[in-house]
């Protein structure tokens, strides 16, 4: 695509953009509780639209080149992905559940269950592609330093002769093979040469032999013609692949090039910015600076001047950490600003006053009639409660502020066939005299304080006025975080890391895509919601909520420090659903470290509680300094046993869990650092402990139909296997009711080997083939199955549900009864 495509998509994600903030306002009015529904609609079609930008965005700043109109995409893109998050946490607020059903509102919409994909900037990984490169590396040569030790010590040593005797014994039992099918087929041929001899020829006419042998052809012919003719109609209304799939690929893999280059030149108009920049600022500073600063400082002598003629004084320079002089030049005459500063430190004051009165007096009513107002306040919360409305958003302001940049610089430049790919260098001059300005506002602001405070002396002969500090507000907690001991401060980040991979508690994750965990979506959910069933989480809301949840907060630090903090996820689903696979998915895309604390790996390390507490330390030390970061604990209950199995005493897997708890309250907002538990048995768990640590609880059951035809589908694909009509995907999907991705993966792996792969022109793959080795695997029994939901519908969230979908039954048992009554 060209740069003037890529412009025409930035156009119009503003008309959407635009429409999207105009609706954000409606949002934050109350709404009542029985129209739930109609605002569960509107905040997913919110949610939808932001997402659809999302795409949008991330696309155009991908590709576009032109390296001022990147800097703003870049700000619109990270603000559109943190409102995403915000609005995800909403509607979980809404539908108390962390799967939503939005099939009726993408059918609204006219959108495709693609839509609800949540698009992964791709700068996550791109921008951070040479710290990744050094930190493999590093990885990679600690490995390779441990490796001949632990090579040697796992190869069983075995002697010369014994190897000498172990091939021939392969070889003499492979041509045993040979001779004996050769054998049987010398058998054979003689078999069927004997009953030709017995049988007798038969014996056809010209005419006769002439007439088989046409039937057979001409029906060969018409079959043949037939199956093209019904391919040829499915291929067109899109029901079969196009054959051409090298073709496809090929266009595929040219596009990918184009993307490239345009990524290469986006750097070459970075380094042309970024020098025209430094030009820009010296030439400024030099030509315009003098100019600045003198009429900075006339400005300032003549509010002096001012200030004094009218209120008698000289008045008090305003503070650096309020912007200096810069107060007085936004756009206010001196007296407006003098006001404005003595009305503040009026208004201060006044509240206080009014609050110390409100405090006395509420004491006093307290005293009253405490008992009453308690019930009264209590109606009050629950009649607040019933009201839903969304949070004031932290991501909108922002973005209302680059859609205005994007209005008023961007949009009227009649550029949208042929956009100029180079900077802007009025723009660029703009920007760079605000900054020149402020450099120098600095330097004049210090020395203007020296003149006041000699004209002070010389015309009032007043001394120096302190200036009043402005008054920390009392209650609220300064930027300051809480801060853990430091166990090891004399030891480099380096030598911490090279301990944490010795021990293995640092790992190499495997690259795994997230797209690469398959799974559809749950096509009936608001079906199966209007006749009081509770769906459950499709694979799809699965992939969607481990992209939202930690990928889109661990890849980028500025949606990290706004968007609402999750420190820890827990994984719940049976063994072989993929719980693994989409931690390391997690580490693939965000370029994560990932760190193993499950307490198998722990056995036998750092041992006593001094050791539990160092491992803590130095993975969450690590962990920080190196961010993003995953923390893995595999077979998370066993932190949390209500009772430890005698077998599992010794491996005392509860040791780290009052460091572990304390270690994840520490983390705050900018801290790419998730926990991520993964549990088959969440039963045997102490719940309380488990949910103050895990905040966010996703439940994986057993893949449904639609999620299981598209796993055989892929599964099979993936291994080299085109799937023809032969092949009824269908009826395999049916019948793996039960067995998880990864049952179907084994079973998958050991069908189709290399010898099936070569027979596949002669013998076309068939359903049943897969059957024998699906057998041999135990599904999910629906006993597990039920235990783990009852369990879930145990934790806060899912106990909230539960509620809520009693209450909604309820409700409608009470109108369908009142309705009855009427009728009656
Ligand atoms: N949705 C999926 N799409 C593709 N492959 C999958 C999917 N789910 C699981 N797999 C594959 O199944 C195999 C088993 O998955 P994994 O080991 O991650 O499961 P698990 O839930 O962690 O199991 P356990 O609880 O036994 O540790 C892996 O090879 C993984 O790649």
């Amino acid at each position: 695509m060209s740069e003037g495509a890529y412009q025409r998509l930035w156009e119009s994600s503003h008309v959407t953009l635009q429409e999207l903030l105009d609706r954000e306002q409606p949002l934050l009015e109350p709404v009542p509780e029985r129209e739930r529904q109609s605002f569960q609609y509107r905040l997913a079609s919110l949610y939808l639209g932001y997402l659809g930008l999302l795409r949008g965005f991330d696309t155009a700043y991908d590709q576009m080149m032109q390296p001022q109109k990147r800097r703003l995409l870049r700000r619109l893109l990270d603000c559109v992905a943190g409102r995403v998050l915000e609005l995800k946490d909403e509607l979980v607020r809404v539908d108390m559940s962390e799967s939503h059903c939005l099939d009726r509102v993408l059918q609204d919409l006219k959108l495709t269950p693609a839509d609800l994909e949540v698009s992964i900037p791709k700068y996550f990984l791109l921008e951070q592609s040479s710290a990744m490169r050094e930190r493999g590396l590093m990885l990679a040569e600690i490995l390779s330093r441990m490796e001949p030790m632990s090579s040697k010590e796992d190869l069983p040593g075995m002697h010369r002769t014994e190897a000498i005797i172990l091939v021939q014994k392969a070889e003499r039992a492979r041509q045993g093979r040979l001779r004996a099918t050769f054998m049987k087929e010398i058998q054979r041929e003689e078999e069927r040469g004997r009953k030709i001899r017995d049988d007798g020829r038969h014996k056809f006419s010209q005419d006769q032999a002439a007439l088989t042998v046409q039937k057979v052809w001409k029906g060969h012919l018409q079959r043949k013609r037939t199956q093209q003719d019904r391919r040829t109609e499915m291929e067109f209304i899109g029901m079969l692949p196009p054959p051409s799939q090298a073709e496809h690929l090929g266009i595929m893999s040219q596009a990918c090039l184009g993307d490239d280059v345009r990524r290469l030149r986006q750097i070459e108009k970075e380094e042309e910015f970024q020098a025209a920049m430094e030009k820009a600022h010296s030439s400024l500073r030099e030509t315009e600076g003098p100019d600045m600063k003198e009429k900075m400082k006339e400005q300032i002598r003549q509010w002096f001047i001012e200030c004094h003629a009218l209120t008698g004084r000289f008045p008090d320079y305003p503070d650096e950490s309020l912007g200096g002089s810069y107060l007085i030049f936004a756009d206010k005459t001196p007296e407006q600003v003098r006001m404005e500063l003595e009305t503040q430190v009026q208004e201060s004051k006044k509240k206080e006053q009014a609050k110390s009165k409100e405090k006395e007096k509420d004491q006093k009513e307290k005293d009253k009639k405490g008992k009453r107002k308690g019930k009264d306040e209590k109606a009050k919360k629950v009649e607040a409660d019933a009201m839903l409305q969304v949070l004031p958003s932290k991501f909108t302001p922002a973005i209302s502020a680059g859609h205005m940049e994007y209005l008023n610089l961007w949009k009227n430049r009649q550029e949208s066939v042929h956009p100029s790919q180079n900077f802007d260098s009025e723009t660029l001059r703009e920007e760079k005299r605000k900054k020149v300005e402020q450099e120098i506002r600095v330097q004049v602001d210090e020395l203007m304080r020296q003149e006041l405070r000699n004209l002070r002396l010389a015309v009032d002969r007043e001394e120096e006025r302190p200036l009043k500090a402005p008054k920390k507000k009392p209650g609220k907690k300064t930027g300051k975080k809480k801060k853990a001991k430091d166990l090891t401060p004399d030891r480099s980040v380096d030598s911490l890391y090279e301990e944490l991979v010795t021990f293995g508690l640092l790992k190499k994750s495997e690259t795994v895509a997230l797209k690469d965990y398959i799974g559809d979506c749950l096509y009936l959910g608001s079906t199966l919601t209007l006749a009081n069933k509770l769906p459950m989480p499709s694979l799809f809301d699965i992939r969607q909520n481990m992209a939202l949840y930690a990928v889109l907060r661990l890849g980028s630090p500025d949606i990290h420090a706004m968007a609402p903090l999750i420190r820890s996820l827990l994984l719940v689903g049976p063994s072989g659903m993929g719980k693994k696979m989409l931690v390391k998915a997690v580490c693939t895309e965000t370029g994560a470290n990932l760190f193993d604390l499950s307490p198998g790996n722990l056995m036998g390390k750092y041992p006593g509680k001094s050791g539990a507490q160092m491992i803590v330390h130095m993975v969450f030390k690590v962990a920080q300094l190196l961010q993003p970061s995953v923390i893995w604990i595999g077979n998370a209950e066993k932190n949390f046993y209500k009772k430890v199995p005698k077998e599992e005493r010794e491996m005392d897997p509860k040791r780290i869990k009052k460091d572990l708890t304390k270690a994840m309250r520490l983390l705050v907002p900018g801290d790419r650092v998730m926990l991520i538990g993964t549990t088959a048995r969440p039963q045997l768990a102490e719940l309380k402990g488990l949910c103050r640590v895990y905040e966010r609880i996703l439940l994986m059951p057993r893949p449904d139909y639609a999620s299981r035809y598209v796993l055989w589908k892929h599964m099979i694909e993936a291994r080299g296997f085109q799937v023809t009509q032969s092949l009824d995907i269908s009826a395999l999907a049916k019948v793996s009711d039960g067995y998880t991705p990864g049952h179907i993966l084994q079973a998958v792996q050991s069908v189709l080997n290399e010898r099936r792969l070569l027979q596949v022109a002669k013998r076309p793959l068939v359903a049943s083939e897969f059957l024998g080795h699906l057998a041999k695997l135990d599904p999910v029994y629906r006993e597990e199955e039920e235990s783990m939901k009852d369990w879930y519908f145990k934790t806060p969230l899912g106990k909230k549900s539960m509620k809520l979908s009693k209450d909604q039954m309820e409700a409608e048992e009470a109108k369908l009864a009142k309705e009855k009554k009427k009728r009656k």
